[in-house]
């Protein structure tokens, strides 16, 4: 397309603006001209998810901004293509320029105008394209829209969102009770809005494309952000080439320390996770009651074992290896803690060091270990582990600001779990990823990211995007396992045997 931006800023709706004034004048293009282009990607996605519009008919129902502008450019296009289009027109004493010039643009016929507060009767044949407002909304929608975007959300046909489902603002928590759109998709320029990421919302994000717009990479540029989405563009051009005079101990040594009796398997998935992710050698070390079904199910792995049969006590040298992963099914025993604690005070500043699960609850009980992690080192707490190691938050805004100052107090590295997994770096720096579905929710499914991560921590990536792309190949493996076994069926087993289509497919969007 247009712009190259591997590395996706996420603007807020002031800074969109801006970079609209500055694109229009860096191109030498009027606003109308970049509202034409931003409808045209609309209306080609929508016609590319459709396969053909010509046989659907469409609601349009725009309001009186930009957001609305789209919606009345959006309708010709599709008028054009041959399909059936009525335009719903809010009332309104002020309509922006754009907007009263696409308006001139659409048969006066297929525009029916209405007040908020009277609903227009919309056939439940037709498929709604909200537009009614856009990143312009700036304060929540008052009680006389209810009635009008209840009757959307009951709208029995698919409901597709311009740029964000109307209601929603953009850049702010919205509380439980806004009143806004229940998008089927949305389609939103550019790069998502804060708000479409934050889980306090998932009731109303579901599915989403981002549409590049061809905005001014110079301008975007200029913007300071602290949130970016990781696009397969970044992941792909982070994905390091492999030598082709490589050996076994090019890639590193992965050491993963964990399990207890009955959790032995959560090391498996991490150890396997690990050694499908490019790592040169795996080790594990585990109670001595793993030793025959870890030996005998995976015979790539090497194995050490504690003098403990049923939990570790002791801890081996870590020396030898490139990066370790604690925590994975470790159960926190008295002679567990002991052991980690001094495994903690053995670190040194060159270690490169996983946290997750066990590790972290005992962490979180001695936060005096802090001081001993090396920096950069990364935590993948799930939420009730977040929680014992921050505190407690009101909102996800509340949480991401507690995350950064623990990220940046510590200098660790935080992996928020969840859709849309977050990765907090030390600076503040913040990673909405953007793979991964619900059938990723499953038992083991993050031990199979700490195997990951370790695994290319120990391939030497830095540790920021270790932990970026692990997320990004971990949620990949769950889209490609998703289209396998289906949402439901999907076990922490198959996201290790799709890695390989995940690496594979980022591979091969790579230029070289
Ligand atoms: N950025 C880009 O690069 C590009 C952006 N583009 C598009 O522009 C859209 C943004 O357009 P926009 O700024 O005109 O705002 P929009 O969302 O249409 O709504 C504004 C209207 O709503 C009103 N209003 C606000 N709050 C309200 C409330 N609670 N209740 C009632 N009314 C309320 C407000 O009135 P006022 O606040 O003055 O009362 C104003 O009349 C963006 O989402 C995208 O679709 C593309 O065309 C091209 C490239
Ligand atoms: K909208």
């Amino acid at each position: 397309m247009y712009s190259k931006v591997v590395k996706m800023k996420i603007l807020n709706a002031i800074q969109l603006k801006e970079v609209d004034q500055l694109t229009i004048a860096a191109q030498h293009i009027s606003s109308l001209e970049l509202m034409e282009r931003a409808s045209f990607a609309l209306t080609q996605a929508i016609e590319r998810d459709l396969k053909d519009v010509s046989g659907y008919s469409f609601a349009v129902l725009c309001g009186s901004g930009n957001n609305g502008g789209d919606g009345l450019a959006v309708a010709r296009m599709l008028q054009d293509k041959g399909a059936a289009v009525q335009v719903y027109l809010l009332k309104a004493s002020r309509y922006s320029d754009d907007n009263l010039q696409n308006q001139k643009k659409v048969h006066p016929d297929f525009i029916k105008s209405f007040e908020a507060g009277q609903p227009p009767e919309i056939s439940k044949d037709a498929i709604i394209l909200d537009c009614l407002f856009g990143a312009g909304l700036s304060r929540p929608l008052d009680e006389s829209y209810r009635a009008l975007i209840e009757s959307i959300n009951n709208h029995p046909n698919y409901i597709l969102s311009a740029d964000l489902p109307s209601g929603l603002q953009a850049d702010v928590i919205n509380a439980a009770d806004a009143i806004v759109v229940k998008a089927t998709k949305i389609y939103t320029f550019h790069s998502p809005k804060l708000a479409m990421l934050l889980p306090q919302h998932q009731e109303w994000v579901d599915k989403y494309e981002v549409i590049d717009i061809g905005l001014d990479p110079q301008a975007i540029r200029q913007q300071h952000v602290d949130h970016y989405y990781v696009t397969e563009q970044w992941a792909s051009a982070k994905l390091k080439a492999r030598n082709r005079f490589a050996h076994k101990g090019s890639f590193g040594h992965a050491l993963l320390i964990g399990g207890s009796y009955g959790k032995i398997g959560a090391v498996r998935l991490s150890a396997t996770a690990a050694a499908r992710s490019g790592c040169g050698l795996v080790t594990v070390y585990i109670p001595g009651c793993g030793y025959t079904p870890f030996q005998a199910s995976v015979p790539e792995i090497m194995v050490l074992t504690d003098s403990n049969n049923n939990h570790i006590a002791n801890y081996p040298a870590i020396k030898p290896y490139t990066a370790i992963g604690v925590g994975i099914g470790m159960g926190q025993e008295g002679p567990t803690g002991t052991a980690f604690v001094k495994l903690m005070r053995s670190l040194t500043s060159d270690t490169r060091l996983v946290l997750d699960a066990d590790a972290l609850n005992l962490l979180a009980t001695r936060q005096d270990l802090m001081a001993n992690l090396p920096p950069n080192t990364i935590l993948t707490p799930h939420p009730k582990e977040l929680k014992r190691l921050i505190g407690e938050w009101t909102d996800d805004m509340e949480k991401i600001e507690k995350v950064q100052n623990f990220t940046s107090l510590h200098q660790v590295i935080i992996i928020v779990k969840g859709a849309n997994t977050m990765t907090v770096l030390p600076n503040g720096g913040l990673y909405f990823n953007s793979t991964g579905n619900a059938g990723m929710a499953t038992g083991g499914s993050g031990d199979v990211l700490t195997g990951i991560i370790t695994s290319l921590l120990a391939q030497g990536y830095a540790a920021e995007d270790a932990a970026i792309l692990a997320v990004f190949l971990h949620g990949a493996a769950g889209d490609a396992a998703r289209k396998e076994w289906g949402e439901e069926s999907l076990i922490a087993s198959d996201l290790i045997t799709s890695l390989g289509k995940a690496f594979q497919h980022l591979r091969s969007s790579r230029i070289f």
